[in-house]
């Protein structure tokens, strides 16, 4: 089974403020798409990627991503121990650069760039359209760079149970209430109902164009992810447990969180649990 990731990172970093596009923003001294596609392709599971990046910005994209790509690739990343062949998984690949005596290679992962768009939606409709072939799409936040390998297995091992769309997903750590506009507290939502969701999102291809086709033509522009469009279509989206080290950098505190994670020695790339 062939699998492809898009990967919106034409957003602009509002909310982050550091005075370029987010996904050009530097964390421990490299762009976060660097970091996004270097984790991607370390996963082992991804057979090529596109990536949505601000018009003005295509080579650099291009070139950050195919830099980030030839990081010598691994199949046990994130795996503590050796693969097993009966495994979820069936996509892994050999030659762990860790393991010695195993041969460094270069990414066999090809790129694509695409001019993304005004928001979030249009961004991955772009990616979607330069996808030539795949059987599964999974669709990742260069914001969330620092996702841990088993969360794309996690993702991409439901898709070949059967799933149609899989998120992963995290409990919620706060008491969450309802207020009015004025912010009187109404009432307290059960949180043990709900979840944080993550990226990478996975979808059989089919799904994810249909989700899409039906957005092009839906005045209902409430679907923050690609799994709420896959809703709309009554395909049920299974959860997967998401990673804290998955987390969005949209905040100037995001990004600091991120840097000591690294700076402390975590390559959340490789991290299994
Ligand atoms: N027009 C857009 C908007 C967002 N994204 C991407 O979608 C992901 C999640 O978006 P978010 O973190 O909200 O990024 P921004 O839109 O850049 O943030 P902000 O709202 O603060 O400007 C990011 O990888 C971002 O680059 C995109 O490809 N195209
Ligand atoms: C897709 C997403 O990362 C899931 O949590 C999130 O919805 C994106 O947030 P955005 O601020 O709407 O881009």
């Amino acid at each position: 089974m062939s699998t492809v990731l898009l990967l919106p990172a034409a957003g602009s970093g509002t909310r982050l403020a550091a005075g370029a596009p987010k996904a050009f923003v530097h964390l421990a001294g490299r762009p976060l798409l660097a970091h996004a596609v270097e984790g991607a392709v370390r996963s082992g599971v991804i057979d090529a990627i596109v990536i949505a990046a601000p018009s003005s910005l295509l080579e650099d994209a291009r070139r950050i991503a195919e830099t980030a790509a030839e990081a010598p690739v691994g199949s046990p990343v994130g795996l503590d121990g050796p693969v097993d062949p009966d495994g979820p998984v069936d996509s892994v690949r050999p030659g762990d650069p860790d393991v010695p005596g195993a041969p460094a290679r270069p990414a066999p992962v090809p790129i694509t760039v695409v001019e993304g768009g005004a928001d979030r939606v249009v961004s991955v409709a772009a990616a979607l359209a330069a996808v030539p072939q795949a059987d599964l799409v999974l669709v990742h936040d260069a914001a969330r760079c620092l996702t841990p390998a088993s969360v794309y297995h996690r993702v991409v091992a439901a898709l070949k149970a059967g799933a149609s769309a899989v998120v992963p997903v995290l409990p919620m750590t706060d008491t969450v209430k309802t207020t009015t506009d004025a912010g009187t507290v109404v009432g307290d939502l059960d949180r043990t109902a709900l979840r944080r969701v993550q990226t990478p999102q996975g979808f059989v291809r089919e799904a994810l164009i249909a989700a899409h086709g039906l957005q092009r033509t839906d005045p209902d522009r409430s679907a923050t992810d690609d799994a709420g469009l896959v809703e709309r279509l009554d395909i049920a989206v299974v959860g997967v447990p998401g990673d804290e080290a998955a987390l969005k950098i949209t905040h100037p505190i995001d990004l600091r969180v991120a840097e000591l994670y690294v700076s402390d020695g975590h390559d959340a790339h490789r991290r299994s649990e």
